[in-house]
């Protein structure tokens, strides 16, 4: 072969100059015929492993690194959930846009799951105010796209990479009247901050119509029966009114400790 010299496979492969195949020396008998550049390039092979689980794992991270990268500079955001359904003609279509518009204008971008409905009139609000209006779009099986009011937007593959996103770049979380989708994602937040997984962050309840019989259930049924604990409900935020709901936000937000104060802090517990 040309190139290739002759080696004495007794010998270790650093001293005879081996062959490279990234940070691996081959020489003698376990050298390969070919380049890594070349098996990848000269023929399209098998096509099964696309569908294993290593493969999917390689696309999970990806999807991670993708969002991460995207996201790391975003700065100060607020999440908008809420039904994929409402109409535009629907009053709280409208006051979904609002919400985006007053969140801009309070100097968060906002983040919703960029597809229709209420997560429609929130990017549309922020756009039309000229604010950063992201979309975490999710593949479904029907066709879906990201709604056009969403000026940064990133479609995920997987929802669970998707919903880190939204815990991972908002400070808190506004919630519309929508259905499963809209509980998952509030039941989600709640219970990574009960669990201490996320430190405080406030969640509004958008709509005192829709989510009063949610909410009397939750401190009811749910608290009577020893389920939760009365400081689970401490941090929801019932209202109607848009100016109270980015508040809210801000208030929350505040409560939330610096990275710098956390540090002190958990220094402080660690010498009492
Ligand atoms: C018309 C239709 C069902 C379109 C689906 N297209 C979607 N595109 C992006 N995010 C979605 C979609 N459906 C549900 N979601 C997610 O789930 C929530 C709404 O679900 P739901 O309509 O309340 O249960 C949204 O906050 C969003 O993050």
């Amino acid at each position: 072969m040309k190139g290739v010299t002759p080696q004495d496979p007794k010998q270790p492969a650093g001293r005879r100059g081996g062959q490279q195949a990234g940070p691996i020396t081959r020489s003698g008998r376990s050298r390969l015929a070919t380049t890594t550049d070349q098996r990848l390039l000269d023929s399209r092979g098998p096509n099964d492993w696309v569908h294993t689980d290593p493969w999917r794992v390689l696309r999970i991270q990806a999807e991670f690194v993708e969002g991460f990268g995207a996201l790391a500079e975003l700065g100060s955001a607020i999440s908008v959930f809420g039904s994929a359904r409402t109409r535009p003609d629907h009053p709280m279509y409208t006051t979904a846009q609002q919400v985006g518009k007053a969140l801009v204008e309070a100097g968060y971008a906002v983040i919703t799951g960029g597809g229709p409905g209420i997560m429609e009139a929130a990017n549309r609000g922020a756009s039309e105010a000229d604010g950063v209006s992201v979309g975490l779009g999710i593949e479904l099986p029907f066709e879906s796209s990201l709604n056009e009011w969403v000026n940064l937007g990133i479609n995920f593959r997987y929802f669970f990479a998707r919903k880190t996103m939204f815990v991972k770049y908002s400070q808190g979380f506004v919630v519309m009247p929508g259905g499963f989708g809209t509980f998952d994602e509030l039941f989600e937040a709640l219970t990574l901050a009960q669990t201490s997984k996320v430190t405080n962050f406030p969640v509004v309840l958008f709509g005192t119509e829709y989510w009063q019989g949610l909410l009397d259930w939750l401190s009811g049924q749910v608290l009577d029966g020893g389920y939760i604990v009365p400081a689970d409900l401490d941090r929801l935020v019932i209202t109607d009114d848009v100016e109270h709901a980015v508040a809210t936000m801000r208030a929350g937000a505040a409560d939330v400790p610096s990275r710098g104060e956390q540090l002190l802090a958990e220094a402080e517990d660690r010498e009492s």
